[in-house]
């Protein structure tokens, strides 16, 4: 099975085709793919598959074989691939996902390939029961939470998925392995939530660590850094356009306020392509 390793800065992910994959069950296959040691070590695979909605539709199941409504860093990456490699002839195109209709925007270079990548990530969900999390109808914004005596104050939204953030000092004072799954599997989130810590540097720039909901501790997380900028602008932190600063470099967010959407702009790369063996 011919396989392409691509990530967007540091979220990585195994990528596949399957013109019958609609409705497969590639759990099994995600958890083996994603082993580090064992497998090729990814955040999770994305497949490639025909779409009778949009152009293509696009499918992300986590490490942990859990399928997720969205990827933002995933999405960048996958209009890159179906870009160069002639999938698309076009460079504004509509992606199905389980999410809804995402609509990317590709820059070529002059190498014609895909440099960077802008997806109109739709509207964030800020009622409660859209997150979803437990409780009365309102947005969750400044809440406090009780998590092993401490209290937090997180405000909670839809961006595709569940994102959950939290304002810190210094992000990274923040032990993400020891918090992330505290909050990832928090009662109130029936069907659990991504967790990002937040630090704000100035009013249109802020840093975030995320800890994924079914794959732990990634190096950049897309849904959750527009997550954050809108969560940042709803706080009073941040204007509309935020630059968010990851491990590895910084997407550029824009809460546009005539439409309402969310615009991510970020790279997308290529690192290997392989064929994998086991069955
Ligand atoms: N890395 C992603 C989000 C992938 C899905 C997430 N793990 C979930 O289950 O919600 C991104 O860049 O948005």
């Amino acid at each position: 099975m011919k396989f392409v390793k691509m990530h967007g800065l540091g979220n990585d992910f195994v990528f596949l085709e399957d013109k019958n994959g609609a409705d497969k069950d590639f759990s099994q296959l995600a958890i083996k793919m994603c082993a580090p040691h064992t497998g090729i070590g990814a955040d999770g695979i994305i497949v490639i598959v025909p779409s009778d909605k949009a152009d293509v539709r696009m499918r992300i199941i986590n490490a942990d074989g859990s399928e997720a409504e969205m990827c933002g860093n995933g999405i960048r990456c996958f209009a890159k691939y179906v870009y160069d490699n002639g999938i698309i002839d076009k460079k504004e195109f509509a992606v199905e996902t389980l999410a809804g209709i995402m609509k990317p925007k590709v820059t070529v270079g002059d190498d014609g390939k895909v440099s960077l990548v802008t997806i109109n990530m739709g509207k964030p969900f800020t009622d409660r029961a859209q997150i979803p999390m437990e409780g009365p109808s309102g947005p969750v914004i400044d809440e406090p939470i009780d998590i092993d005596g401490k209290t937090y104050k997180i405000t909670s939204l839809l961006m595709g998925v569940p994102h959950t953030m939290t304002y810190v000092k210094d992000v990274d004072a923040v032990d993400l392995h020891e918090l992330g799954p505290k909050f990832e599997t928090y009662k109130a989130f029936p069907r659990k939530t991504n967790m990002n810590f937040v630090q704000v540097i100035d009013d249109h720039t802020i840093k975030v660590h995320t800890w994924e909901r079914g794959a732990g501790a990634t190096l950049a997380c897309g849904t959750g850094s527009c997550a954050c900028a809108v969560g940042s602008f709803l706080n009073g932190f941040t204007g509309r356009s935020v630059d968010v600063q990851l491990y590895l470099g910084t997407l550029h967010i824009e809460y546009n306020e005539q439409d309402g959407n969310v615009y991510m702009t970020g790279p997308a790369a290529v690192t290997f392509t392989g064929d994998w063996l086991e069955a």
